[in-house]
């Protein structure tokens, strides 16, 4: 039997922190395979799992719908055969619906000696009411179905901001293990515990869940959805260039009535604009970049962005950004420069000003 947690979040939430800490105090000595889709994401933190010798699966992001469900479940088969794993971890994009990505995972449940461990959802307890209000869709999704809510960044905040945040979570779900205590202070055991009970009330979500619904939107045979056109999914996918699309259709292909339902392709409201860059940056341009993307509107409303540089010294810097903070960080030498930055209403042609690219 393979454990398969999904690890859901909405963008730098803290899902790779959070998984780090996973397999080093709670999964150590698993054989482990990690399974992520990274919404335009360019590489930048796959090194310190690869290290790890976990065995890393990336899929193409594309349009986070329907076909994505396809996506992971081929995905998961194809780890399954080939790795034999005690344990599957799937880490969607940011922007994906934990939803969605769960039904891809009981499609391929009936079928292979799996079940699924835990829904675990991190949020970021300084802006759960924000993305609440502005990307509800998106990320009510991901609270709502969770078993587990692990709420990132309260060490950083008041006791009164916690609970405000554990209350608007427990609006949306009020079954979830949540953890609002900081991780740092957290052992083995009490994780471990979180997660058991949210695994006792996944077991509860999945007797509600076969009563409820039936699948029916989604149940034919994702594995073909080559042969789909590309009927839905006409709309530009950014610069996702480097992503080798056209191998996918994007063709929601489960029938339901998206506008209907008030469904949106992740892609029609978040666009992800990525760059090789070969400038070298001073520390002021790079602390003015910074400032400019996660305090100000200039260049759009920006939610992520990451990024490995080359400095002006010739040491290599790596950014970590979400709104209102970031992260720098020493980096290694990489190939060549790289920055990704994700968003709604992004001014693409001020962003290559910002980075001089
Ligand atoms: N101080 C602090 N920083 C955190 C915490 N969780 C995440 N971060 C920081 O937030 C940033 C984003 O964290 P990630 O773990 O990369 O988030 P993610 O959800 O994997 O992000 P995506 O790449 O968008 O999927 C990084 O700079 C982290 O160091 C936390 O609990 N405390």
């Amino acid at each position: 039997m393979t454990k398969v947690d999904i690890i859901s979040g909405f963008l730098g939430a803290g899902k790779t922190t959070f998984i780090k800490k996973l397999l080093s105090d709670v999964w150590a000595g698993e054989k482990l395979v990690l399974i992520e889709n990274e919404f335009g994401e360019i590489g930048i933190d796959g090194g310190f799992l690869k290290d790890a010798g976990i065995e890393i699966t990336e899929m193409n992001s594309g349009c986070i719908c329907c076909t994505l469900v396809g996506d992971f479940s081929k995905a998961l088969v194809k780890v399954l055969d080939e790795y034999h794993p005690d344990r599957v971890i799937i880490e969607p994009s940011g922007v994906g619906k934990l939803s969605d990505v769960a039904r891809a995972i009981e499609a391929v449940e009936k079928d292979a000696d799996i079940e699924i461990d835990g829904r675990i959802t991190v949020v970021d307890g300084k802006k759960a009411k924000m993305y609440m209000k502005n990307f509800g869709e998106f990320f009510k999704d991901q609270v709502e179905h969770a078993s587990t809510i692990v709420v990132s960044r309260t060490q950083m905040m008041t006791d009164e901001k916690v609970e405000e945040c554990v209350h608007t979570l427990r609006e949306e779900n009020a079954e979830a293990t949540i953890i609002s205590t900081p991780w740092d202070e957290l052992g083995k055991e009490a994780i471990s515990h979180a997660l058991t009970k949210g695994a006792e009330i996944e077991s509860l979500f999945e007797d509600h869940e076969d009563h409820d619904h039936d699948h029916d939107h989604c149940d034919h045979d994702h594995h073909d959805h080559h042969d789909h056109d590309h009927d839905h999914c006409d709309h530009d996918h950014h610069d996702h260039h480097d992503h080798d699309h056209h191998d996918h259709d994007h063709d929601c292909c489960c029938g339901h009535d998206h506008d209907h339902h008030h469904h949106h392709h992740a892609d029609d409201v978040f666009t992800s604009w990525g760059k090789e860059t070969v400038h070298k940056y001073t520390e002021e341009e790079l602390d003015y970049l910074l400032k400019a993307l996660s305090e100000t509107t200039s260049y759009g409303t920006i939610l992520r962005s990451k990024g490995i540089i080359q400095m002006t010294d010739g040491g290599w810097k790596q950014f970590d950004l979400v709104p209102e903070e970031y992260e720098v960080r020493e980096g290694q030498p990489d190939y060549t420069g790289r920055i990704c930055v994700i968003g709604t209403d992004l001014k693409e042609e001020e962003l290559l000003k910002l980075f001089h690219v």
